[in-house]
């Protein structure tokens, strides 16, 4: 058995399921896994590590290495350590994430970046996963190339990482015993020629190519393929077989009702919580117009409605869909003149999904223009599912076969950069496919619920009764998409209709990289730039108290009297 040291740190317990899945999959590709918590420094070392190292390791915070990694990051990140002190070292290491953090997947990249700083080499390209739109889609490729580089590592550089290693313990040993003989010069001189002509420098750059890289995905291709787009493949991605994964099974019967009567009030979302729909009172812009990050305390005006909370209480807050988005793709469906229709779902009898069940968060009765504008996340970047059952609704065979390639294998890296990094939407592909044409009821088996947003509350009801009041900072609150639209002067989707709705015109929206508290000199003094909404906007909010929401170290410098 080839052995290699598996490490995970986790915040959340997903790296860890990982690492163990890793661990699993190696006995049959021939390896046996020494699996740990980065934490557990008493079980492996780095320094005489002499089989290849495969980390694990997701991000928490603002883009902090997980809790269990605090101590490894200390130790590694010693001013002390020389530069080469893990030059024997090879390495391959897959990051978790989430893009909608702006410092994504940065646990990762400290870890990865370090261990560079200090000599050691990739033997596999570093992966980035995305929660945001599913791990796996970078996981899965990750573990099926990392047996192949295992692999090749173990075949074109057996013995000498061993022997490297064991001529470092030996010179280690010697010098710790204070006697540089001549002979010792001799072994220094031979991990020098190891380290010069170790194939695992090459291999290292090889697999460079093979990135398996969120945030570099389709990078290569894109010099070789300047041509391409959403629409179009160049070869030989064109000229490619695919392997696509089998269309997922139909399992939702829809019935379209003529509505009796006018709607019922829009709280009625699905919530289990208690829900109210409260107007924005006042917006202020806590930091100067000059500062790199902006940052809004929003007040809602909660006096008609009736619950407690405290400081640090978190709250869901829900906002609708787009109105003309709701239209667009009401009209892409044909379904415009039915809008008012009440929509009922089943299970299809005959269906081949295994625990069919109805999606939860799609009330029973309500109109499709209800479900589609407060239930359904119509801004979600397709998944690859999607992508296949769209497939069997596409009518033009050049349109057919892009989509093939989006959601094959093959076309992974494409996807990955004209679905995912541009956060293309089912809207976007619908358009862009004009011969699509898929039926209601694979939006509503595939788009997942309107997700609601988790912010703190920085009021008490004693400071502010009948008043809520949140700190919203811009540069994360937004989505890519969201910033990029607001550039253009227009606002759409959930997050801008917030945003919109407490934005003067004026207000600038921050393209740095933001992350950090404002510095005091940025903070505005006392809210001058306070201003009073100009509309009321329905905002929908279910209390929930998450213990782990606590108010970030940035509001310290808020100036939060009046
Ligand atoms: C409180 C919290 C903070 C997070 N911060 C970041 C972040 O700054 N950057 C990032 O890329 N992902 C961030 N994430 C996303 C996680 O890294 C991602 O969901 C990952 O899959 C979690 O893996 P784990 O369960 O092993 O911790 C955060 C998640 C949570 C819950």
């Amino acid at each position: 058995m080839r052995r290699f040291l598996l490490l995970y740190a986790t915040q959340k317990g997903q790296a860890k399921a990982i690492a163990e899945e890793i661990c699993e999959k190696a006995f049959a590709h021939g390896f046996s896994a020494d699996l740990h918590c980065i934490s557990e420094s008493d079980k492996y070392d780095l320094k005489t590590e002499t089989a290849p190292l495969v980390v694990v390791v997701s991000t928490t915070g603002a883009g902090d290495p997980p809790d269990t990694a605090r101590e490894f990051v200390k130790a590694i990140q010693d001013k002390a350590l020389p530069g080469d002190s893990l030059a024997h070292l090879r390495y391959g290491l897959l990051g978790l994430g989430d893009s909608e953090y702006t410092y994504f997947c940065n646990g990762g990249k400290i870890i990865d970046k370090r261990l560079q700083e200090l000599g050691a080499r990739h033997f596999y390209d570093t992966g980035h996963a995305d929660d945001c739109v599913g791990l796996e889609l970078v996981v899965e490729p990750w573990i099926d190339g990392l047996w192949a580089a295992l692999t090749k590592h173990f075949t074109s550089s057996r013995g000498k990482v061993e022997r490297i290693g064991a001529l470092r313990v030996a010179l280690d040993a010697s010098r710790r015993m204070d006697r540089l003989k001549p002979e010792l010069l001799h072994i220094e001189s031979q991990v020098e020629l190891l380290r010069l002509g170790d194939p695992g420098r090459r291999d290292s750059e090889a697999w460079g190519q093979n990135a398996v890289d969120g945030s570099r995905s389709g990078a290569p291709a894109a010099e070789t393929e300047s041509e391409s787009s959403l629409t179009c493949s160049e070869p030989p991605l064109s000229q490619a077989a695919l392997s696509t994964p089998a269309a997922p099974p139909e399992y939702l019967h829809v019935r379209l009702q003529e509505s009796l009567g006018p709607e019922e009030s829009q709280a009625s979302v699905t919530s289990v919580d208690p829900i109210f729909q409260v107007p924005i009172s006042k917006a202020v812009q806590l930091t100067t117009n000059d500062a790199i990050k902006t940052t809004l305390l929003v007040e809602l005006d909660i006096s008609k409605t009736d619950f407690s909370y405290q400081p640090g209480d978190a709250f869901n807050v829900i906002c609708p869909n787009s109105d003309s988005e709701v239209q667009n793709l009401l009209q892409r469906l044909q379904l415009t003149d039915r809008r008012e229709h009440c929509v009922h779902l089943k299970i299809k009898e005959d269906t081949k999904k295994k625990g069919a069940a109805l999606p939860p968060h799609v009330p029973d009765g309500r109109s499709l223009q209800f479900i589609l504008t407060w239930c359904l996340e119509i801004r979600a970047v397709p998944k690859k599912a999607l992508l296949r059952a769209l497939v069997d609704h596409t009518s033009d065979l050049r349109e057919k076969r892009r989509l093939q390639e989006l959601c094959s294998r093959e076309g992974a890296a494409h996807y990955n950069r004209f679905v995912r990094d541009e956060r293309a939407s089912l809207l976007d592909l619908l358009l862009a496919f004009p011969s699509c044409r898929p039926p209601l009821r694979l939006l509503l088996e595939h788009l997942p619920k309107l997700q609601p947003r988790p912010y703190s509350c920085v009021s008490s009801n004693l400071s502010h009764p009948g008043k809520l009041r949140f700190i919203f900072n811009i540069v994360e609150f937004l989505s890519n998409t969201t910033k990029e639209v607001l550039r253009k002067g227009v606002c759409t989707g959930w997050l801008a209709a917030v945003v919109a709705s407490v934005l003067r015109p004026d207000m600038r929206v921050s393209r740095a990289e933001g992350g950090k508290a404002p510095a005091p000199e940025n903070v505005s003094p006392r809210g001058q730039d306070s201003v009073l909404c100009p509309s009321v906007v329905r905002v929908v909010l279910s209390t929930i108290r998450e213990t782990d929401i606590h108010l970030s170290s940035n509001n310290q410098f808020f100036p939060l009297t009046e």
